[in-house]
C-alpha cells in the first residue's frame, strides 16, 4: 500500500546525495563558521525571527517612499503602496514574482488546444492510503476543519483587495495552535530559504512591482455535489488497498506567497480561518461525492484514478526583486547516515569554478567523525558543521542536470535593475530572448545522474501525463526540504525546453497545502492538501500556471505521518523519524530536453 512512499524513503538517502546543495547565504555562512566581516554577528534565530514576522503583503502603517532592507542575507522590502485608496507602507518578504512574462513568440506553449491531450498533460497524481485501523473516515470527512484552525496575524486590512492576501488569510495564514507551539519551541527554520531558491528561478521572468489590474474577487470555492453515477469520467473502482489517486489538472491555479513564521517573541494574534475551500482528495476518494470543477478520468494503462480540474480561477502576485544567495556546488552524500553517526561536515577544499563570466563557489565537503575536543568553529582552517545542523538547515538540493543559478541571478540584476532603457516588457523580452532559453540548464556543470530507483518511479508515475507511446526521461530533479515554517512562493517551472513533458512532483512527510493558479498573476489559486505519497504531474498548459506551497502541517493531528512513521521502527531510523515529524520533502523530477 505505501509502496510509493516507502520507495521514496528508500531513496531518500540518495536524494541527499546530490551534486549541488544550497543554503541560504547567511545560513551557509553561519553553518560553515564564516564571520560577517566587520559586522556584529547576530544569532541566527534572531534574524529568522525578524524576517519571519511580517507576512507577505503585510500592511504595516502609513508611510511614504520605498526602501529595501537587506538583513544578513535575508531581504525584505518596504514599499509605499496604495491600498483601499490610501497610501500605506507595505512590508513584502520573499514574494514570488514570476509573471507569465515570457514574450509571445518565445513561449513554448502547446501548439493546439486539445482537451483529451490536455487531460493527460496536466495531471496530478495523488496517492491515497487506506485509513488507519479503527479510523472513522466518514466522520473525519464530515467534520469541518475551520473550528480547529486559526490564522496568525490579526487585522491585515482589506484581505480581498489583493488576491494574494486573500490567499494568505484563507490558506497560507492558517495556523493550528499546536503548530504555533511547536514553532516556538523549535529552532525556527528560515521561512524564506525555499523561496530564495525559487526566487532565483523566477527572477529570469520577473517584473517589477506593478499595480494589480482586473483584480478578481476570491474564488467562489468548489462546492460539493452529488456524483452522477453515469459520469463517464469515473474510473472503475480500484482495490482499496492500492488507492492511489491521480488528479488531472486541466487548468491549474496559481499560488500566492507566504505567511511568516510567528515572531518568536511576540505571541501571534490568532484568528479563525476557514480551510473548507481546500480541496481534499483523500476525502473525495473516500466519498461518493465529487466536487464541482473536479472530475475523474479513466486513464488506460494506469491503475490509479485520475482527477482533473475543469476550471481555473486565478490569483495575483506582487513583485519582490531581491535576493542574495550563495550556491554551493559540491557533492554531499549519506546525510542521514551522517546524522545518525553524529558526524560533521568539513570543507576539505574550497575552489571557485569559473563558468563564463560567473564564479561559483565550489567546495569539496566530506563527513568526518566529530571530535569531542574539536569545536565546530575551530576545525583548523576548515569550516565545518554538524550533519544534524546541516539537515535542519538544508532547504533544497538538486539531482541530475544542474541549473546555473548564479548566472540567472546576475543576468537578472543587469537586465531588470540595470538602467537599460525601454519599458518593462521590452526589458523582459530582452532578458528572455537573450538568456532564458539558451542559458537555463548548464550541461557543463558537474553532476550525478538521478538515482535509478527514483528514475523508475518517476517514469511509472508520469504515464498518465505522457503522450502515448512516449516514456518520460528523468534528467533533473529538485529536492525541496520544508521545515515547519518554510514555504514555496508562487512560481512557474519553465526552464525545460519541452513543456509537454510532465514534472513529476512527489510529496513526502508532513501534509501541506498546495496552491495552484493560472497563467496570470491575477488569477486566484485553488488550494489543496498534499499528503505524503501524493504525486503531482504538471505538463503542457499546466507548465504555464503558477503554483506554490504556502504551508506545511507539523502538528501530530494534521501532519498525517503516523502510518509512515510506524514503518521506521529500527534504532537507526530515529534520525529519519525525527526529521519526518517536522518536515516535508518534495522531489520534483523533470525531463529537460
Ligand atoms: O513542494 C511542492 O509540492 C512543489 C515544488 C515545486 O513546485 C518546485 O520545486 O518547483
Ligand atoms: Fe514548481
Amino acid at each position: 500500500m505505501r509502496w510509493q512512499e516507502r520507495r521514496c524513503y528508500d531513496i531518500l538517502e540518495e536524494t541527499t546525495s546530490g551534486w549541488l546543495w544550497m543554503l541560504e547565504k547567511r545560513e551557509t555562512e553561519a553553518a560553515l563558521g564564516y564571520r560577517q566581516s566587520g559586522g556584529r554577528r547576530r544569532p541566527l534565530e534572531a534574524v529568522v525571527a525578524k524576517v519571519s514576522a511580517p507576512m507577505a503583503g503585510d500592511v504595516r502603517e502609513k508611510g511614504r517612499g520605498e526602501e529595501e532592507v537587506h538583513d544578513g542575507g535575508y531581504a525584505r522590502a518596504e514599499r509605499s503602496e496604495v491600498f483601499g485608496g490610501r497610501r500605506q507602507r507595505v512590508i513584502v518578504r520573499s514574494i514570488s514574482m514570476c509573471p507569465a512574462a515570457v514574450p509571445t513568440g518565445t513561449k513554448k506553449s502547446l501548439p493546439q488546444r486539445n482537451i483529451e491531450e490536455e487531460r493527460r498533460q496536466f495531471a496530478v497524481v495523488k496517492a491515497v492510503f487506506p485509513p488507519a485501523p479503527g479510523g472513522d473516515r466518514m466522520k473525519e470527512r464530515r467534520r469541518k476543519p475551520p473550528s480547529e484552525v486559526v490564522v496568525a496575524g490579526g487585522k491585515r486590512g482589506g484581505p480581498l483587495r489583493f488576491n494574494i492576501r486573500w490567499a494568505a488569510r484563507k490558506t497560507i495564514g492558517a495556523r493550528i495552535p499546536a503548530i504555533d507551539s511547536s514553532v516556538h519551541s523549535s529552532i525556527p527554520a528560515p521561512a524564506t530559504s525555499v523561496d530564495r531558491r525559487r526566487t532565483l528561478l523566477e527572477e529570469r521572468c520577473t517584473a517589477p512591482n506593478q499595480p494589480t489590474r482586473n483584480q478578481k474577487g476570491p474564488p467562489s470555492g468548489l462546492q460539493r455535489s452529488a456524483t452522477n453515477s453515469t459520469n463517464p469520467c469515473l474510473p472503475r473502482p480500484g482495490p482499496p488497498s492500492a488507492k492511489t489517486l491521480i488528479l488531472l489538472f486541466l487548468f491549474l491555479r496559481m499560488p500566492s506567497s507566504k505567511v511568516g513564521l510567528s515572531n518568536c517573541r511576540k505571541k501571534p494574534v490568532l484568528n479563525q480561518t476557514d480551510l473548507s475551500d481546500v480541496v481534499d482528495f483523500h476525502a473525495i476518494l473516500e466519498s461518493v461525492d465529487l466536487i464541482d470543477g473536479i472530475f475523474r478520468l479513466d486513464c488506460p494503462g494506469f491503475d490509479r484514478p485520475v482527477f482533473c480540474f475543469r476550471d481555473r480561477p486565478g490569483t495575483n502576485f506582487r513583485f519582490f526583486d531581491s535576493t542574495s544567495l550563495t550556491a554551493i556546488y559540491g557533492p554531499i552524500s549519506d546525510l542521514f547516515a551522517a546524522v545518525q553517526n553524529k558526524k560533521i561536515l568539513v570543507e576539505a577544499e574550497n575552489t571557485v569554478l569559473s563558468l563564463g563570466d560567473d564564479k561559483i563557489h565550489s567546495g569539496n565537503y566530506i563527513f568526518s567523525e566529530s571530535n569531542a575536543n574539536t569545536s565546530v568553529e575551530a576545525q583548523g582552517s576548515f569550516k565545518s558543521v554538524s550533519a544534524s545542523t546541516l539537515l535542519r538547515k538544508l532547504r533544497w538540493g538538486t539531482l541530475g542536470l544542474q541549473f546555473n543559478w548564479s548566472k540567472v541571478s546576475d543576468q537578472l540584476r543587469l537586465r531588470i535593475t540595470g538602467d537599460q532603457g525601454g519599458n518593462l516588457n521590452e526589458r523582459q523580452g530582452n532578458f528572455h530572448t537573450a538568456n532564458c532559453w539558451s542559458r537555463n540548464y548548464d550541461f557543463t556543470l558537474p553532476h550525478n545522474k538521478i538515482p535509478e530507483k527514483l528514475c523508475q518511479l518517476a517514469k511509472e508515475m508520469a504515464v498518465p501525463a505522457m503522450p502515448s507511446g512516449e516514456e518520460f526521461q528523468p534528467e533533473a530533479a529538485i529536492v525541496n526540504y520544508f521545515g515547519p515554517s518554510d514555504m514555496l512562493g508562487g512560481h512557474l517551472d519553465d526552464m525545460e525546453a519541452d513543456w509537454s513533458k510532465p514534472i513529476v512532483s512527489i510529496s513526502l512527510g508532513c501534509k501541506a497545502i498546495f496552491l495552484l493558479g493560472g497563467t496570470s498573476r491575477e488569477d486566484v489559486p485553488v488550494s489543496m492538501f498534499l499528503r505524503s505519497g501524493d504525486i503531482v504531474l504538471m505538463a503542457g498548459k499546466a507548465r504555464e500556471c503558477f503554483h506554490g506551497v504556502p504551508r506545511i502541517f507539523t502538528d501530530d493531528k494534521h501532519a498525517e505521518v503516523s502510518v509512515l512513521l510506524s514503518q521506521f521502527s529500527g534504532e537507526d531510523d530515529c534520525c529519519i523519524t525525527d526529521y519526518i515529524k517536522n518536515s516535508r520533502i518534495n522531489i520534483n523530477i523533470r525531463q529537460v530536453n
